[in-house]
């Protein structure tokens, strides 16, 4: 996308005190590596209102490379990036062991960020960052949990949420995916991947986990040596809702999310058939995604438009936040306790300030 006119105006008095609204949002992107190079596209591309005007990653090759093909600034230093004056918002696609450090210098900036799940690895570093940001008096972290821009899991939410079908009884879910990248460890099942069905719960049921328990039963021999998967999570709400996942992210053959619904007058279920089912001599069936940047690229679109439009209208954030960052990192943290010591593991997430 070409950016025509006006950037972010700056509140003269304080960088902390908001935008006026305004015709563009000069974005950076820190981290382009597989998700910031689809991220920067979308910027450059496709979201309304957006320009992508830098791209920066501790890799200086591939900064190079990425800003050469968008045709934007490369910025050597992610940090000196975060306070350049002529980028007023962020994404971040650096791994999840590195945002919190980055996401507290935004705060730092004065500057709205969207973040990629996880908010981070720890319950302890994302409470610093939930603090932080109420220290600020503003909401400027939005977490990159795209479900909840899925029209599906908006479906049952809205299913939920009206008591058609009674109370929610249980929430059955398989996370599939084909292969993994180099390293992921057994830890990383629940921390990078089991955190958006941690999410979902809470965003389809509006309650918060209590208790999480995970059991990893054999190991595919498809799996990478010494990774164990997949593991099986089962989830308490606080109404007693019972979640359980199945995460496997070495099935070899494609990429699926599901969940089904279980109530009390009634069930349903999202996510089984993407798109166009045939019937032929051939055989009946569909296909199946081969990544989440298929299965859920339109929930990533409109999560990258809904997020400009607030900074834009200087509400920073349209969709999940700190706290939510917070919630499932504390629900993950647990589910690494109780994959090591085989324990059901209770979680408090303390006051919310
Ligand atoms: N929402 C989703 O469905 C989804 C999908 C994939 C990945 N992710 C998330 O996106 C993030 C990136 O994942 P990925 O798969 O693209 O990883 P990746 O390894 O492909 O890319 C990460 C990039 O960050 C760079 N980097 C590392 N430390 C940095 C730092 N301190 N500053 C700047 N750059 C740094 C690396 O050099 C690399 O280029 C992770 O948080 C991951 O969980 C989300
Ligand atoms: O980082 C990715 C991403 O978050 C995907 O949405 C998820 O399906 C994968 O399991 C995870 O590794």
């Amino acid at each position: 996308m070409t950016s025509t006119s006006s950037t972010l105006v700056l509140d003269p008095d304080s960088a902390r005190q908001g935008y006026d609204r305004a015709e563009t949002v000069r974005v950076a992107v820190l981290g382009v590596g597989m998700m910031g190079q689809d991220h920067a596209r979308r910027l450059a591309t496709l979201t309304a209102g957006a320009e992508l005007v830098a791209v920066s990653d501790v890799d200086v090759a591939r900064t190079d490379a990425v800003a050469k093909e968008f045709g934007v600034r490369a910025i050597h230093d992610p940090k000196a990036a975060i306070t350049d004056p002529e980028v007023d918002a962020l994404v971040i696609a650096t791994p999840g062991f590195t945002h919190e450090e980055l996401v507290l210098l935004a705060l730092d900036a004065g500057k709205p960020v969207l973040c990629e799940k996880p908010l981070t690895t720890s319950a302890q570093t994302s409470r610093r960052i939930v603090e932080k940001e109420a220290e600020l008096g503003r909401r400027l972290v939005q977490v990159g949990f795209m479900r909840r821009f899925d029209a599906g899991y908006q479906q049952l939410r809205a299913l939920i949420a009206s008591g058609e079908y009674g109370a929610p009884l249980f929430l059955h879910c398989a996370h599939r995916n084909a292969t993994t990248p180099p390293n992921f460890n057994s830890e990383q099942l629940m921390l990078d991947s089991v955190v958006h069905e941690v999410d979902a719960t809470r965003f389809l049921t509006g309650e918060e986990i209590v208790a999480i328990r995970v059991i990893a039963p054999r190991s595919s021999t498809q799996a990478p040596e010494g990774l164990r998967d997949p593991q099986f999570v089962i989830m308490e709400t606080e109404s007693g809702v019972l979640v359980d996942v199945e995460i496997f992210v070495n099935t070899t053959f494609g990429y699926e999310v599901r969940t089904e619904l279980v109530a009390e007058k009634g069930q349903a279920r999202i996510g089984q058939h993407e798109g166009i089912v045939t019937q032929s001599a051939a055989g009946w069936g569909g296909s199946i995604a081969k990544d989440f940047k298929e299965r859920f690229g339109a929930a990533y679109d409109i999560e990258f438009q809904r997020w400009i439009d607030a900074v834009r209208d200087g509400s920073n954030v349209d969709g999940p936040g700190v706290w939510d960052g917070y919630a499932a990192a504390a629900v993950c943290e647990a589910g690494v306790r109780s994959l090591h010591t085989g324990e059901r593991v209770e979680i408090d997430l303390g006051p919310r300030p």
